[in-house]
């Protein structure tokens, strides 16, 4: 039976080019990858300009791999052999270079002023990791560490809109970025260095480079601790930031259901065999209050985060609620640590067993 990335090329197939062919006969598509019901891929254009025309066939693809049984969710980016970074605003672009390859070879990109690494990573996308890092990187900052925190969600960057960014970061040399500041916290996002609602106009080993680049080329200044939002799975920036950051450890983010820990297992599996140590478990959207009537409802199941943490001897860290407070201050801006209030209380608790642990 064929599986679905298959069924997704099929589709893609009928996309045919103007001057012959298809994308996939074209050898245009790259890095498709396919994690539960969300399929990513790139379209790889030969120029620039080329790929701006493409845009509406970029669509078209979106909507190809979004009528495959199984898959609602489609991101896909356009990449060109060649050209450079835009700054949206005009002025100079800093020179994290669209096209550029990521450096050879294995020197550490590890920004020297920052004493400690916290990679937060999931195996299943959705289940919270970028509202846990905002959260937690402004609870640190709040008990007085100087944090930052580093989205290197390459292809689905949240950071800005959870912690109220926008402005592009400046360099005023083209070569070394300044972060922004937001809520006590330095930070960096990919997405600030692109248009809102413009696809991406990069090559695949691009996404390798940019995580580099975010280390050496942003001016970090020092920090307690730099929190390192990971995209969900096992992939390219997962590699790279353990081969060449050498993080501290990993805190490792899922919901209680199985289908997440499943992929939680696998990014544990990774970390593992990259000698990163794991650090701890962070179980969210573990349960529900019900506002109303007091009740609580276990949605995505109940403790198996828990269960899963004490097989593996590793500490379960924290187990936050579901709750909606959390999430109309993420999309707000103002993550909820910087309140008051219960959840603003479990996540200064999680920030200090970490600062306990000498891990921030
Ligand atoms: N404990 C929570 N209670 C309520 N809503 C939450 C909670 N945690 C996260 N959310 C909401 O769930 C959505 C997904 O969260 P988030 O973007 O942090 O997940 P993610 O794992 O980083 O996703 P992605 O894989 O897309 O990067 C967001 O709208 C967020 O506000």
């Amino acid at each position: 039976m064929a599986n679905t990335r298959d069924i997704i090329l099929r589709q893609l197939e009928r996309l045919e080019l103007p001057d012959g062919g298809n994308i996939v006969s074209r050898d245009m598509v790259r890095a498709l990858t396919v994690e539960g019901d969300q399929v990513r891929f790139v379209i790889e254009a030969p120029t620039p300009d080329i790929a701006r025309q493409m845009e509406p066939l970029r669509a078209a693809a979106e909507r190809a791999a979004l009528s495959v049984p199984g898959i609602a969710r489609a991101s896909v980016a356009l990449t060109a052999h060649a050209g450079e970074a835009k700054a949206p605003g005009g002025g100079p672009a800093p020179s994290l270079k669209i096209g550029g390859h990521p450096k050879g070879g294995q020197e550490s990109v590890r920004p020297a002023q920052v004493r400690s690494i916290l990679a937060v990573a999931s195996g299943k996308g959705g289940v919270g990791k970028s509202t846990v890092s905002s959260n937690l990187a402004v609870a640190l900052a709040r008990q007085g560490r100087r944090v930052g925190l580093l989205d290197a969600d390459i292809h689905g960057p949240s950071q800005p809109r959870m912690m109220g960014v926008s402005q592009r970061p400046a360099s005023p040399d083209g070569k070394m970025i300044e972060p922004l500041h937001a809520h006590g916290v330095t930070m960096m996002s990919i997405g600030l260095m692109l248009e809102a609602d413009k696809a991406v106009i990069w090559r695949g080993p691009m996404l390798m480079g940019a995580l580099q680049q975010m280390m050496s080329q942003v001016q970090w200044g020092e920090l307690d601790v730099l929190i390192v939002d990971l995209p969900p799975g096992t992939g390219d920036v997962q590699l790279t930031l353990c081969q060449r950051a050498a993080p501290t450890g990993a805190l490792v983010v899922s919901t209680p259901q199985d289908v997440a820990l499943i992929d939680a297992r696998k990014a544990m599996d990774m970390f593992r065999t990259l000698k990163t140590p794991i650090l701890g478990l962070i179980e969210n959207m573990s349960s529900f209050h019900c506002p109303e009537c007091g009740h609580e409802a276990h949605i995505f199941g109940h403790g198996g985060v828990g269960a899963e943490a004490e097989k593996l001897g590793l500490p379960l860290l924290a187990a936050l609620p579901i709750d909606l407070e959390t999430r109309l201050a993420g999309d707000a801006g103002v993550p909820v640590a910087a309140g008051d209030g219960p959840m603003a209380e479990a996540y200064a608790r999680l920030a200090e067993r970490l600062v306990q642990g000498g891990m921030a």
